[in-house]
């Protein structure tokens, strides 16, 4: 089985070459002799990048199948070019023990469109009262690199810095939600003039920032590495260079909606636009995206939330809070941060696939796109645009903040070890 990627630019530069791909493999790049049997893709123009990771998704299968499966997440992942996500634990039931993460590493094996690598639960249950079996996760089929209660913080420090230390044995992450359950009893948004103006209870910038300075300090003492969910305030990014410039093992992510979006959206009341950590100000996403550009964030992880429009559609206090998010990554990244100037196509190799791959410790991807490396390989159309509409995407879910949005950056296909996952807008 081989493929020809015609006329691409790798990184965004230099002049175009073809990629021949065989057996999974790149095995030649420059002019190439295009094998009889090769699918052709036509890339000129276009920029190739090593493929999509995305450390944080909700796949919500087990439990809500009415929302998302590993089936329809798979394909809302290939269209969106990654070709390896995390699915969040926060299933019903939740995957806490080796049992639940093997079903999701198997099903998703099934979809067979993206690797998708479960992470395992910290606390029994979400609980947050004793640890998970973390190594028997560790060491199941689903081989789990990462651990995460997201959606709910390991707010107890003793359990935490337990956690933190299990880790350093197993060659782990520890991925943290961080927010001090006490400073956001019945938060609502982002607390500001904006949420005081509407009546909602805030979520305070201090409630993330707090957990985010002690667990770096927790993993500084344990020598143990810590990822940052969802950072969504510039305090949080000065935090992270303070203890990364000591020395701290500490990795941390942002969502594409948290560099595009802020609290100004409340004003629509939609609760689309609700989410955890909420939007915050103009001057947060502004610092979120020089961090991100300066690698005091490492990575976009999308926070991919999917509701159900009887859970989101609805007064805003009982909606539930997350949004879609693998479709748009890419052209949000474009918007934000590429027609900004502020990354290169290099850089966006750099935050949307080689650092998530190095934190999620997975050595087939994230790879150079150099003879002898996996395929696994996303083709971006940087000039064309396309317009949002939450109906067509390929979750089962339609919760885009951006439904109508006419945005940059179009993925044109994506192959999994050589093989074409999505091609023009259509799974494969
Ligand atoms: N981000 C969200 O607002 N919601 C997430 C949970 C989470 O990421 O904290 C969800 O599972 O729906
Ligand atoms: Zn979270
Ligand atoms: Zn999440």
């Amino acid at each position: 089985m081989s493929t020809v990627i015609q006329g691409a630019r790798p990184y965004g530069e230099g002049d175009p070459v073809d990629i021949l791909i065989e057996d999974g493999v790149i095995t030649a790049i420059g002019a190439v002799d295009v094998p009889e049997d090769a699918e052709l893709i036509d890339a000129s123009g276009q920029v190739l990048l090593p493929g999509f990771v995305d450390l944080h998704t909700h796949l919500r299968e087990p439990g809500r199948e009415d929302t998302e499966t590993i089936d329809t997440g798979s394909a809302a992942a290939a269209l969106g070019g990654y070709t390896a996500v995390f699915a969040m634990a926060n299933t019903d039931p939740v995957a806490d023990n080796a049992v639940i993460v093997e079903h999701v590493w198997r099903r998703g094996q099934e979809a067979g469109l993206v690797d998708v690598h479960p992470v395992g639960a910290v606390t029994v249950g979400l609980k947050g009262e004793k640890l998970a079996e973390l190594g028997t996760m560790a060491n199941s089929q689903a081989r789990v690199k990462v651990f995460s209660d997201d959606g709910l913080c390991v707010a107890d420090p003793l359990l935490m810095r337990r956690a933190l230390e299990y880790s350093t044995a197993l060659d782990v992450v520890i991925a943290q939600h961080a927010e001090e359950p006490r400073l956001t009893v019945g938060a609502q948004a982002h607390e500001g003039e904006r949420a005081a103006r509407l009546g909602y209870t805030g979520w305070p910038a201090a409630a993330e920032e707090s957990i985010v300075a002690r667990d770096c300090l927790l993993a500084l003492h344990a020598n143990a590495r810590l990822h940052v969910c969802h950072v969504s305030t510039s305090g949080t990014a000065d935090v992270l260079r303070w203890a990364k410039d000591r020395g701290t093992q500490v990795s941390a992510e942002v969502t594409p909606h948290h560099l595009l979006l802020t609290d100004e959206r409340l004003a629509t009341y939609d609760p689309v636009n609700k989410v955890n950590p909420p939007l915050r100000t103009e001057s947060d996403a502004e610092k979120l995206r020089t961090a991100l550009a300066d690698g005091t964030i490492d990575c976009v992880a999308t926070d991919h939330a999917p509701h159900a429009v009887q859970d989101k559609d609805t007064e805003w206090a009982a909606a539930r809070p997350g949004m879609l998010g693998l479709q748009t990554a890419l052209s949000i990244v474009t918007e934000t941060m590429v027609r900004t100037g502020l990354l290169d196509w290099r850089g966006v190799a750099r935050v949307m696939s080689e650092r998530p791959a190095e934190i999620g410790n997975l050595a087939d991807q994230g790879r150079p796109i150099a003879v002898g490396e996996p395929a696994n390989l996303t083709l971006v159309d940087p000039d064309a645009e396309w317009t949002v509409r939450g109906a067509e995407l390929a979750s089962i879910a339609a919760n885009t903040p951006y439904e109508g949005m006419r945005l940059p950056g179009v993925v044109t296909a994506t192959l999994l070890r050589g093989r074409t996952t999505a091609r023009d807008g259509k799974i494969c």
